[in-house]
């Protein structure tokens, strides 16, 4: 019985344990499938061919599909990450090494970059001040005459290209739009839009083919820029040519009318000597005069002469005066021309520099406009003292309006804002377009309460005009982030506290100004 007790005991005993072990399995299985579930949503975006595994995965989970289909769909997913892994961290890190080993240089500079290139394939990412320094190896090269000016400081670059919720940007995405960003191209307008139109791209997952497009995007758009380097050097030198040739002719005539002026001398010199000669010769005759008919034949025989010696002097001196008459219409002519190759030539370059600072769409300044309102603005601050604040715009939930309305009506709310924000404020405000959805904004001379009652004005403006834009109207909200300048600061130090203000407005709900 004893026995028959023991057993019973033991049975119950091991029962339990299975009961609990049981429960322990359940509750093991429910925290997997919840983490898968998460996984699969943050895998989700990250390439096209992943998701619909991930979704599948998803509702298998769900439907509590056999462990043999969710086998299969994550040895599937787990393929897809491998080469995944492979594309992001070697694949594309080679393809940018590639693409930078593949320029040339002029030789004294080629070393420099080579040995950049050596450290960059040594060193793990992130490798922000390696590019820094390949941006101005190559800037070196492509814009010497700027070689003086310093790289410029990035205030956001992070900001710049952080990938849209739901769109992660590659860490190559990333870099290679940076990189973009620092080279000092001569950034035409419509390069600018090609750029723009590849960060958009670069921010958004991509797969192999797509990055095979962006990089030769990216090569077509240094081989464009050297290009525009090129065509403004030719044409630099043809008018160089011109101007000399130009020159010369000009030579050449004052040349000429020296030697007229030499000959018109010469031939004065000579006159006076001939009509001395013949006074002389008069003034014997009249001593020697034995009879009057003598005397009046020598008399007129050298006021004959006199007058032959004049009237040669004449002729030879209205011909002169001819030749230097139409010397003088040449010169005339030439100057005139001249002037106005001169006057074409600085209305093209006032053009180009206006096109150069545009951003074609909005048609305010643009970044490089903005770069240099910034330097311009902190160089009087430092002189002077006066106030200065930095306000930074961002158009809030743009890309809703992009995704939901389309492109074309994503660029017309940009034109409308762009409109809206300038008509309220001053001249002298420097107002430019510094990226996709985002603006900024200079205000000389006012401290930061005042720099807030004007930026509060213009949110309140853009968030109750709507924007007219093909068919019908748009009604969007910005958001602000506002910094004056203080002691000691440098115009990064200023932009990254908008930039912050602006993130705290964007979290603080949007549609409001905040300052730091
Ligand atoms: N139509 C158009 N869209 C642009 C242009 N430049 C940038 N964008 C888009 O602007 C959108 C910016 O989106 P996000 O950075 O996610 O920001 P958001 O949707 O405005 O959201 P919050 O800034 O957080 O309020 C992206 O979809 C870009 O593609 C442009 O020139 N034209």
């Amino acid at each position: 019985m004893a026995g028959d007790q023991d057993w019973k005991g033991k049975y119950f005993d091991a029962l339990g344990e299975l009961e609990q072990l049981e429960k322990d399995w359940k509750a093991r299985e429910e925290v997997l499938v919840f983490a898968v579930n998460r996984l699969s949503l943050l895998g989700q975006g990250l390439d096209t061919r992943l998701d619909p595994h991930l979704e599948s995965l998803r509702l298998g989970l769900r439907r509590n599909q056999t462990t043999e289909r969710l086998r299969a769909e994550l040895s599937c997913i787990a393929e897809l990450l491998d080469e995944l892994r492979h594309l992001g961290k070697s694949g594309l890190d080679d393809e940018l090494v590639h693409l930078l080993s593949m320029m040339r240089l002029p030789p004294a500079r080629q070393p420099a970059l080579d040995t950049l290139l050596v450290r960059l394939r040594q060193t793990q990412p992130p490798r922000g001040q390696l590019l820094e320094a390949i941006a101005m190896e190559l800037n070196q090269v492509l814009l010497p005459a700027t070689r003086e000016l310093p790289v410029p400081q990035l205030a956001a670059p992070q900001a710049a290209v952080t990938p849209p919720p739901g769109e992660p940007a590659t860490h190559g995405g990333r870099t290679l739009s940076t990189l973009l960003e620092r080279l000092r191209l001569p950034w035409t307008p419509e390069l600018e839009a090609l750029r723009e139109t590849l960060r958009v791209h670069l921010e958004q997952a991509m797969s192999a083919e797509d990055w095979q497009a962006a990089l030769a995007t990216c090569a077509e758009l240094v081989n464009r820029a050297l290009g525009t380097i090129g065509g403004e050097r030719d044409e630099l030198r043809g008018f160089l040519e011109q101007v000399t040739e130009r020159l010369a002719a000009l030579e050449h005539y004052v040349d000429g009318n020296r030697s007229t002026l030499a000959d018109a001398r010469g031939s004065g010199d000579q006159l006076q000597g001939a009509m001395a000669a013949e006074m002389r010769g008069m003034r014997d005759s009249i001593g020697n005069a034995r009879d009057l008919e003598s005397l009046k034949r020598s008399v007129l025989g050298h006021v004959e002469r006199i007058d032959a010696a004049l009237q040669a002097f004449k002729s030879a001196e209205e011909a002169r005066l001819d030749a230097f008459g139409v010397r003088i219409e040449g010169l005339a002519t030439q100057l005139g021309d001249l002037s106005r190759e001169a006057g074409t030539l600085r209305r093209e370059l006032a053009e180009r520099d206006q096109r150069l600072r545009s951003d074609p769409l909005t048609e305010l300044g643009n970044r490089r406009a903005w770069d240099e309102a910034l330097e311009r603005e902190f160089g009087r601050w430092v002189a002077h003292g006066k106030p200065l604040t930095l306000a930074l715009w961002d158009i809030d939930w743009f890309k809703r309006v992009n995704d939901q309305l389309g492109h074309a009506i994503g660029d017309q709310v940009l034109v409308g804002v762009a409109r809206a924000l300038a008509a309220g404020v001053r001249a002298g405000d420097c107002l430019a377009r510094y990226g996709g959805e985002e603006f900024a904004l200079l205000l000389p001379g006012l401290g930061v309460e005042e720099a807030l009652a004007i930026a509060e004005r213009l949110r309140a403006a853009v968030a109750t005009h709507s924007i007219a834009v093909s068919g019908g109207e748009v009604g969007v909200t910005v958001s602000c982030g506002l910094s004056e300048f203080r002691q000691g600061d440098d115009p990064a130090a200023v932009f990254k506290r908008a930039d912050d203000a602006l993130y705290a407005a964007k979290h603080g709900g949007r549609n409001r100004c905040f300052a730091q």
